[in-house]
């Protein structure tokens, strides 16, 4: 298998997005081609690409080849048009606000830009291109935070993350993937232990694929192993993603965040979301309003072929996100620098944090 070091799950070729297959991954390292907006709505449908940021520099680039295949030299024809292909990228995943954020960004500079279709579309690419290299800064900067925040004792941490928040669920590098990336870096980490995060495994099949390219030491547990690995001292802290952060704090990210949010509380464990701005919905109060996609049954019944419990007589319910609570949350390491989640509401307040 080809090894891919460093990770671009979301790369611009010419005329067309390469993206890893996620689907794939660990077993076959494969990329598949995208060169029309629906294909791209449909990899996103189906996780061919995931994870927030990464779902966002996808989206921005779906718009830009579905502007291009607009035939129209009509300026108010041609935003008609954009609109249909900008809800249809909306309509595929509700709870990463950064799909919705990178599709404004597009859409915004689509009304904003004058003269011609073709100059539209000229400047949509240029766009999405810079939508995808801001993200790898940003997410190094957020590495780079990190590391003035990390506890200082022990001199090697043992660090617990849930779901994938590397660099394959951002255009490059990752958030809560990141720091570690940055704490291996500087000499701050003695391994990871990456939960397998059922149903969809993106912790064993995704972070630990990561960890290997780049030499990390790394554990895989089962989800419900980290409380008594946090109970016997293994643990030092605990970092994740996030998919939307509701103004007071409350982040959403993969199901499974919350109860590690508890059971770290409950051992006296910090716990970080790293995230970037983008990934802050200031418009949303609290984490009650953030959607919570649900996904479909079969991922809980089914692994592979293989069918793991029966399947008539039974219900199966799969929501693919949670919510933490802000109090649960030590702070939110951003890439301007750490913030704890009370922090956030009294920024907002003096809505100051609505400008940056
Ligand atoms: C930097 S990614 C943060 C989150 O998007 C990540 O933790 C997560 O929950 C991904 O969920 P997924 O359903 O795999 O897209």
């Amino acid at each position: 298998m080809a090894q891919a070091n460093p990770v671009y799950p979301v790369i611009w070729q010419t005329d067309h997005v390469l993206l890893i297959d996620q689907t794939r991954l660990p077993n076959e390292y494969d990329s598949v081609e995208v060169h029309r907006s629906e294909e791209m709505a449909i990899a996103i449908e189906t996780m061919i690409v995931r994870g927030a940021p990464a779902i966002g520099v996808a989206a921005a680039y779906g718009v830009y080849l579905g502007a291009r295949d607009i035939e129209t030299g009509d300026r108010a024809e041609f935003l008609t048009q954009l609109e249909q292909i900008a809800e249809r990228l909306r309509a595929t995943r509700p709870t990463a606000v950064n799909l919705f954020w990178a599709i404004d960004q597009m859409m915004k500079v689509a009304y904003y830009t004058e003269g011609s279709v073709d100059a539209i579309k000229t400047v949509l690419l240029e766009t999405a291109r810079t939508i995808n290299a801001d993200d790898i800064r940003t997410c190094q900067q957020i590495g780079d935070h990190s590391l003035s925040i990390l506890p200082s004792t022990p001199a090697k941490l043992r660090i617990l993350t849930h779901c994938n928040a590397g660099a394959l669920a951002t255009a490059g590098y990752g958030t809560a993937l990141g720091v570690v990336r940055s704490a291996w870096t500087a000499e701050r980490l003695e391994r990871v232990y990456a939960d397998e995060t059922r149903p969809r495994l993106q912790g064993a099949k995704l972070t630990a694929w990561e960890c290997v390219q780049e030499g990390i030491p790394v554990t895989v547990i089962t989800d419900n192993m980290a409380a008594h690995c946090m109970k016997i001292g293994m643990i030092d802290l605990v970092i994740v993603g996030a998919d939307r952060i509701a103004a007071n704090g409350d982040a959403a990210n993969k199901i499974g965040t919350y109860s590690l949010s508890l059971v770290a509380k409950a051992h006296n464990i910090p716990f970080y979301v790293a995230a970037p701005l983008s990934t802050i919905d200031f418009a949303i109060a609290d984490g009650a309003q953030i959607p919570i996609e649900e996904r479909n049954p079969n991922e809980v019944y089914q692994i592979g072929d293989t069918i793991l419990c029966p399947t008539t007589g039974v219900e199966f319910y799969n929501p693919a996100f949670d919510v933490t609570p802000a109090e649960l949350i030590t702070a939110i390491i951003t890439e301007h620098g750490a913030i704890a989640p009370s922090e956030l509401r009294d920024r907002l307040k003096a809505k100051s944090a609505i400008e940056i």
